[in-house]
C-alpha cells in the first residue's frame, strides 16, 4: 500500500492527489530539480521509487519557516517501499543511483508549467551534499538561476 487517505489524518496531514507522475530515467547518476511552482501554486507530492534506486531532496522555500533554505534527502529504493512528502512550497529533485530508475509521485496541486521554478540544484547557499557530483542534467536544469536569482 503506497497511500491511503485516513492513514495520514490521524497525523493532521490533509493530502488529496489531484494527479499521479512516472519518471523514468534510463541512466544512473540522472538528476532532475530543484524542482517547484511559485507561490501560491506550490504541490505537496507523494514521492516513491517504484524501479531502481534513487537519493530524494526536498528545499525549505517558505520564508515564514524556521527551516527556511534547509534540504532533507531520503534514499528511496523499489525494494524499500518507502516514501517521502514533500510539503507545498518546498523545491524537490532527485539523483538516480541505479540504470532504470522510475520515481512515482502523486501529487496535491494543479500543474501550471507558467508557475513552475527551478533552482540550481547545486547552489551554494543551499549546499545540497548531493552524492553524484557529476549528473545527467536536462537543459532547464542546467541553466537553473541561484538562490538569490529564484522567484519563490
Ligand atoms: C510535472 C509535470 C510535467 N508534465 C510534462 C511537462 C513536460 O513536457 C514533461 C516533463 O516535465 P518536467 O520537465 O517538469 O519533468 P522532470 O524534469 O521529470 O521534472 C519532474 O521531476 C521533478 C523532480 C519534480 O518534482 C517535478 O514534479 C517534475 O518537474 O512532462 C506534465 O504534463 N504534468 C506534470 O505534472
Amino acid at each position: 500500500m503506497f497511500w491511503e487517505r485516513d492513514l495520514l489524518s490521524p497525523q493532521s496531514i490533509s493530502f488529496s492527489p489531484t494527479n499521479a507522475n512516472h519518471s523514468y530515467n534510463t541512466h544512473t547518476g540522472t538528476l532532475r530539480g530543484m524542482h517547484f511552482q511559485k507561490s501560491p501554486h506550490g504541490q505537496t507530492k507523494l514521492v516513491s521509487c517504484v524501479s531502481g534506486k534513487a537519493w530524494d531532496v526536498m528545499v525549505d522555500l517558505r520564508d515564514d519557516s524556521s527551516t527556511f533554505g534547509k534540504w532533507h534527502a531520503t534514499k528511496l529504493s523499489a525494494a524499500s517501499g518507502q516514501a517521502v512528502l514533500i510539503p507545498a512550497g518546498c523545491g524537490h529533485g532527485f539523483v538516480t543511483l541505479e540504470p532504470n530508475t522510475t520515481i512515482a509521485y502523486l501529487i496535491e496541486g494543479q500543474y501550471m508549467p507558467d508557475q513552475g521554478r527551478v533552482l540550481r540544484w547545486n547552489d551554494p547557499t543551499v549546499a545540497i551534499n548531493w552524492p553524484v557530483k557529476d549528473p545527467v542534467l536536462s537543459d532547464k536544469d542546467a541553466a537553473a538561476p541561484d538562490w538569490d536569482q529564484c522567484e519563490f
